[in-house]
C-alpha cells in the first residue's frame, strides 16, 4: 500500500480506537510507510484540507477521476500544491499522473481559495492556517509521588528544560522549539512542559514515576482531598487509572491508615486490565483493590464492606466533548464528490478526528437536567473510546439525556453509601446538561436531602482549587428554594475548566458534595451542618443586615450553624519543601520563595509560594489570566 493509501486508511477510519493520531500511526506494527512520513503527511494534509477540500471541489477533480477518493485527493493536492518535493510517488504512478495532469487548474483553484482569505502572499496563507490550529495544548506531568518527587524529575527528566513562570510562555515555547517547564500553581506536584516534547520513551514514564495527565483532570483527586480519617476511598469509573493513581499519590504522601484501601470499579473488563497495568505500574497496587468488570451501581452501599467507605470519586462516562486531542490534530475536511462546486467549504463530511470546539453554555434550571439541542455536536468517540456519531441535534439530545441520566444515577448511588462524607462528580463534557444540570438534579433529590449532602464551597476547597478562577455556569445552576444566592454559590462551588481559554487545559467539570459525617447526621437545612437546599431562605452563612455574607479578610465566611468560619488556614505556615537544584527562572532563582539552602518553601498543601512582589503563577484572580493511554493510556 502506498504512502497515501496508508494516510487515507488512517484519516478515515471509523474507528479512533487506539488514540491519537501519533500513537496510532508510531504504535502500529503493520504500517509500511516511515511513520515519520506518514504522521507530516497526515498532519499537513489536515491542517490544509479545509483550503483543499474547496481547490478539489471547484477543480472537479473528483468527477474528472473516478479512482480517487476524496481522502485521497487531499492528500495528493497537498503534496502537489504544497510539498517541497511534490507527490512522492514514480512519476510514471497512476495516482500521481492522474493528479498532475489537472496541475494548472488545482494551483488556479488554490489562488482562489486564497484570495477569498484575503491573503496576499502563500506564507501569509500558511501563518493564517497555523494561527487557526490556536496554541498548542501543553504537555502536562504528574509526578507520581509514590515514586518519585518534583525535584528528582527536575534532575532527571526534565533536566535541560528552562523554568519559566507561567503556562502561557510554556504554550508559546512550542514553535520555537525550546524546551521549557513550568511548575503549576493550583495542583501539587504538576508540571506544564513545551507542548510536542514526547515524554513516552522516557525511563520516568515507563517506570511510572511520571503520569501524563492534563491539568483539569488532576481537579478531582485534587478536591476530594483523601486523607487517612476517611477510611476506604471509591473510584467508582476508573479505567485506565489517572485518578486512582492521583488519590494513592495524595494519600501516600499523607500516610494510609492502617488497612486503608482504595476500592476502585471498573465495569468494563478490558478497560480493567488497563487499569490493572497503570495500577502496577504506578506502584499503587498494595493499597488498591480492583473490581474488575464490577458495576458500581450494582453495589449494595450498606454492604458490610462499604462500612468503612468515606470518600468517593466519581468520574463516570460522559460525552468527552471537552477531550483535547494529545496532538490536536486537525480536522481532516473531505470534499464533496457530488458535481456542484462549492466556492465555500460548507460542505463538510464526518470527521474521525478529536478536534472538538466549545459549545455554548446551555440554560439548564430544570431539576430534570434537560440538553439543548443547538449546542455544538460533541465528539465521534466519547471518553470511554466508544464510537459515537449523533448525526442530528435531536440524536445529540437523546445522548446527552441519557449519559446526565445516567451520570445522575451513579451520583445518587455515591451519595447513598452510609459513611461517605465527601463525594467528587466530574466529567470532562463541556454540556450544562452532563455537569450543572446533574448537580442541581442531585441537590433536589430525595437521597441528597435526606442525607444532608451539600456541594462544598468555593472558601471551604484546598487551596488551588478556590484560586481557580473558572467556575460553574450561573444560569445553568438556577433550582427553585435554597434562598437568595444560594445557587449561585452552587455554581461557584462547581470548578470548571475551558479549553482554548489560554489557560492550557481541556474542557472538564468538577464538583464535590460534602455532609458532616455519615448519613443522618446533619439532617437537612442547609450549609455547613450538610444541608441541601436551604429553606430558610439565606442560605449556611452568617449575613449583615444588609443580607450579604459576611466574610473574614481572607474571604472566609462563618457558618450560621457552628458559628465558625468555614476554612480555618491557620497552620498554613507549617512549609513543605521541594528543591528546584538552579533551575530558577529570570532573575536567577524562579518566581518562588527560598530558604536558606536555596530551596522552594512549599504550604501545606504542597503548593509553592510565590515570593513577595513575584508575578502570581496561574493562581491569578478571577477572570483574569496571570497566570491513551498513559503508557498508552488516555490523558483523561
Ligand atoms: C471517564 S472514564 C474514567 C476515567 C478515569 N477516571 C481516569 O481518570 O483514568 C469512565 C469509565 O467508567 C467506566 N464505567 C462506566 N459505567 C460504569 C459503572 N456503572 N460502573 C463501573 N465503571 C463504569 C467506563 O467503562 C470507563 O472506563
Amino acid at each position: 500500500m502506498s504512502l497515501y493509501h496508508e494516510a487515507a486508511a488512517i484519516l478515515t477510519s471509523p474507528s479512533t480506537h487506539g488514540g491519537s493520531l501519533k500513537s496510532r500511526i508510531y504504535g502500529s506494527k503493520d504500517l509500511k510507510s516511515p511513520p515519520a512520513q506518514l504522521y507530516a503527511l497526515a498532519f499537513e494534509s489536515s491542517k490544509w484540507s479545509a483550503i483543499l477540500k474547496e481547490v478539489v471541489e471547484n477543480s472537479q477533480l473528483l468527477q474528472q477521476e473516478r479512482k480517487l477518493t476524496p481522502a485521497l485527493s487531499i492528500l495528493l493536492v497537498h503534496d502537489l500544491l504544497l510539498a517541497k518535493k511534490g507527490i512522492a510517488l514514480p512519476a510514471s504512478h497512476g495516482l500521481r499522473v492522474g493528479v498532475e495532469k489537472h496541475k494548472a487548474r488545482l494551483q488556479s483553484e488554490f489562488v482562489r481559495a486564497r484570495l477569498r482569505r484575503k491573503c496576499p502572499t502563500v506564507e501569509v496563507l500558511k501563518a493564517t492556517v497555523d494561527a487557526e490550529l490556536g496554541p498548542a495544548h501543553p504537555r502536562w506531568i504528574r509526578v507520581n509521588t509514590l515514586k518519585s518527587t518534583v525535584d528528582e524529575q527536575l534532575d532527571t527528566t526534565l533536566k535541560g528544560f528552562e523554568m519559566v513562570r507561567s503556562v502561557q510562555e510554556v504554550m508559546a515555547s512550542g514553535p520555537t522549539g525550546k524546551k521549557v517547564i513550568c511548575l503549576d500553581g493550583h495542583v501539587p506536584n504538576l508540571i506544564a512542559a513545551s507542548p510536542g516534547v514526547d515524554f513516552t520513551k522516557t525511563e520516568a514514564y515507563m517506570s511510572g514515576a511520571i503520569i501524563l495527565q492534563d491539568k483539569a483532570s488532576c481537579f478531582p483527586a485534587y478536591l476530594l482531598d483523601p486523607r487517612p480519617e476517611d477510611g476506604d476511598i471509591i473510584d467508582a469509573c476508573s479505567a485506565p487509572g489517572n485518578k486512582t493513581t492521583h488519590l494513592a499519590g495524595i494519600l501516600h504522601e499523607r500516610g494510609f491508615a492502617p488497612g486503608q484501601s482504595i476500592l476502585a470499579f471498573e465495569k468494563d473488563k478490558h478497560r480493567a486490565k488497563t487499569l490493572d497495568r497503570m495500577v502496577k505500574t504506578a506502584g499503587s497496587d498494595k493499597v488498591t483493590v480492583i473490581h474488575p468488570g464490577a458495576d458500581f451501581l450494582q453495589t449494595d452501599p450498606s454492604s458490610p464492606e462499604f462500612q468503612r467507605v468515606g470518600a468517593l470519586l466519581l468520574d463516570p462516562s460522559c460525552s468527552g466533548s471537552g477531550i483535547v486531542g494529545r496532538d490536536d490534530t486537525p480536522e481532516f475536511h473531505l470534499p464533496s464528490s457530488a458535481t456542484t462546486p462549492s466556492s465555500s467549504s460548507s460542505s463538510k463530511q464526518p470527521n474521525h478526528t478529536k478536534k472538538r470546539k466549545r459549545a455554548p453554555s446551555s440554560s439548564s434550571p430544570s431539576p430534570t437536567p434537560t440538553p439543548n439541542p443547538t449546542q455544538t455536536l460533541p465528539p465521534p468517540i466519547d471518553d470511554s473510546g466508544n464510537e459515537n456519531h449523533p448525526t442530528s441535534p435531536q440524536t445529540l439530545h437523546a445522548r446527552l439525556t441519557a449519559l446526565a441520566s445516567f451520570q445522575l444515577s451513579i451520583l445518587l448511588h455515591a451519595l447513598a453509601f452510609p459513611a461517605a462524607h465527601k463525594v467528587t462528580y466530574s466529567t470532562c463534557s463541556v454540556h450544562t446538561v452532563e455537569n450543572e444540570g446533574v448537580v442541581v438534579s442531585a441537590l433536589r433529590s430525595d437521597v441528597a436531602r435526606r442525607g444532608g449532602w451539600r456541594v462544598l464551597s468555593r472558601e471551604e476547597q484546598v487551596r488551588g482549587l478556590r484560586e481557580w478562577p473558572v467556575r460553574g455556569d450561573v444560569v445553568a445552576c438556577c433550582g427553585e428554594g435554597g434562598g437568595d444566592g444560594f445557587w449561585e454559590e452552587v455554581a461557584g462551588a462547581c470548578v470548571r475548566a475551558e479549553r482554548g481559554d489560554g489557560r492550557g487545559v481541556m474542557g472538564f467539570f468538577v464538583v464535590c458534595f460534602v455532609r458532616e459525617g455519615g448519613r443522618g447526621s446533619s439532617g437537612g437545612g442547609g450549609g455547613g451542618g450538610g444541608g441541601v437546599v436551604d429553606d430558610s431562605g439565606d442560605g449556611p452563612f452568617v449575613r449583615d443586615a444588609e443580607g450579604r455574607i459576611v466574610r473574614d479578610a481572607n474571604g472566609i465566611p462563618t457558618l450560621k450553624s457552628t458559628g465558625r468560619k468555614v476554612v480555618d488556614l491557620e497552620g498554613e505556615d507549617e512549609a513543605l519543601e521541594v528543591r528546584f537544584g538552579d533551575k530558577g527562572g529570570s532573575d536567577g532563582d524562579g518566581p518562588f520563595e527560598r530558604d536558606g539552602e536555596g530551596r522552594i518553601v512549599r504550604g501545606p498543601d504542597g503548593m509553592p509560594r510565590l515570593k513577595i512582589g513575584a508575578t502570581r503563577q496561574q493562581g491569578e484572580e478571577d477572570g483574569d489570566i496571570s497566570d491513551d493511554e498513559w503508557g498508552g493510556f488516555e490523558d483523561y
